[in-house]
C-alpha cells in the first residue's frame, strides 16, 4: 500500500508491547534537518507514548544519510545495552544521480548492519522526489514516518527479546 493510502502516524497501542524496559539508540542525519527533526520528534513522542523512559533513549547526530551507517555501527558498539537503533534521514532528489547512490548506499549499509549485528536497525530514511513529499511524511498530511519507525523499533526489540528466550 502506498503511503498516500495510509497514515504513517496511526497505531493501536493494544497491539504494541510496552517499551518501558527497552533502550533505544536514535541516529539522526543533519541534511534536510527541518525534515529529520520532525521525524525524530515523531519517533521520540511515539516511544514515550508507548511507555519508553526518556533516559533510555540516546541520540547521536551525523552529517548526512550516508553517515547513518557508521553512526549506527558505532552507537551499538558504544552502548552495548541498546535493544534497537533507529536511523533517521531525509534524502531528496537533486539535479544529479547522487540521490540514487546515497539512497542505495544507506539502504544496503543498514541492511548489512541488520545481517551482521545482533541489534535491529530500523530504516527511517525518507527518499523523496521533492521537499513537499518529505514534509508530507514527517508530520504532514501523510503522518510521520518517525512514528512508524518507533513502533517498528518497539516490536523488533520485543522480537529480539523473545528470540533470546527461546534459544
Ligand atoms: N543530498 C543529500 C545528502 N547528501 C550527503 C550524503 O549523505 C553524505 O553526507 C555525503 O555524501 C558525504 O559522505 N544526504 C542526505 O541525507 N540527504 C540529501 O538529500
Ligand atoms: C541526494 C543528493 O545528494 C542530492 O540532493 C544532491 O543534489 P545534486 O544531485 O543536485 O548535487
Amino acid at each position: 500500500m502506498a503511503t498516500e493510502n495510509k497514515n504513517l502516524s496511526q497505531y493501536d497501542k493494544a497491539t504494541i508491547p510496552n517499551a518501558k524496559n527497552f533502550r533505544f539508540g536514535i541516529v539522526v542525519s543533519e541534511w534536510n534537518d527541518t525534515i529529520t527533526e520532525g521525524l525524530f520528534q515523531g519517533a521520540f513522542d511515539a516511544l514515550i507514548d508507548c511507555g519508553a523512559i526518556k533516559e533510555n533513549i540516546v541520540r547521536w547526530n551525523v552529517p548526512g544519510s550516508f553517515e547513518l551507517i557508521y553512526g549506527c555501527k558505532k552507537i551499538m558498539e558504544s552502548f552495548e545495552m541498546l535493544d534497537v537503533v533507529i536511523a533517521i534521514g531525509s534524502v531528496i532528489q537533486g539535479e544529479t544521480k547522487h540521490f540514487d547512490f546515497v539512497c542505495d548506499g544507506v539502504t544496503q549499509g543498514i541492511k548489512d548492519l541488520n545481517i551482521q549485528g545482533d541489534i535491529p536497525v530500523i530504516f527511517c530514511v525518507l527518499t523523496d522526489n521533492n521537499m513537499q513529499q518529505s514534509i508530507d511524511r514527517s508530520g504532514g498530511k501523510h503522518g510521520n514516518k518517525g512514528t512508524e519507525a518507533a513502533i517498528a523499533a518497539i516490536k523488533m526489540a520485543q522480537l529480539r527479546k523473545d528470540a533470546k528466550f527461546y534459544k
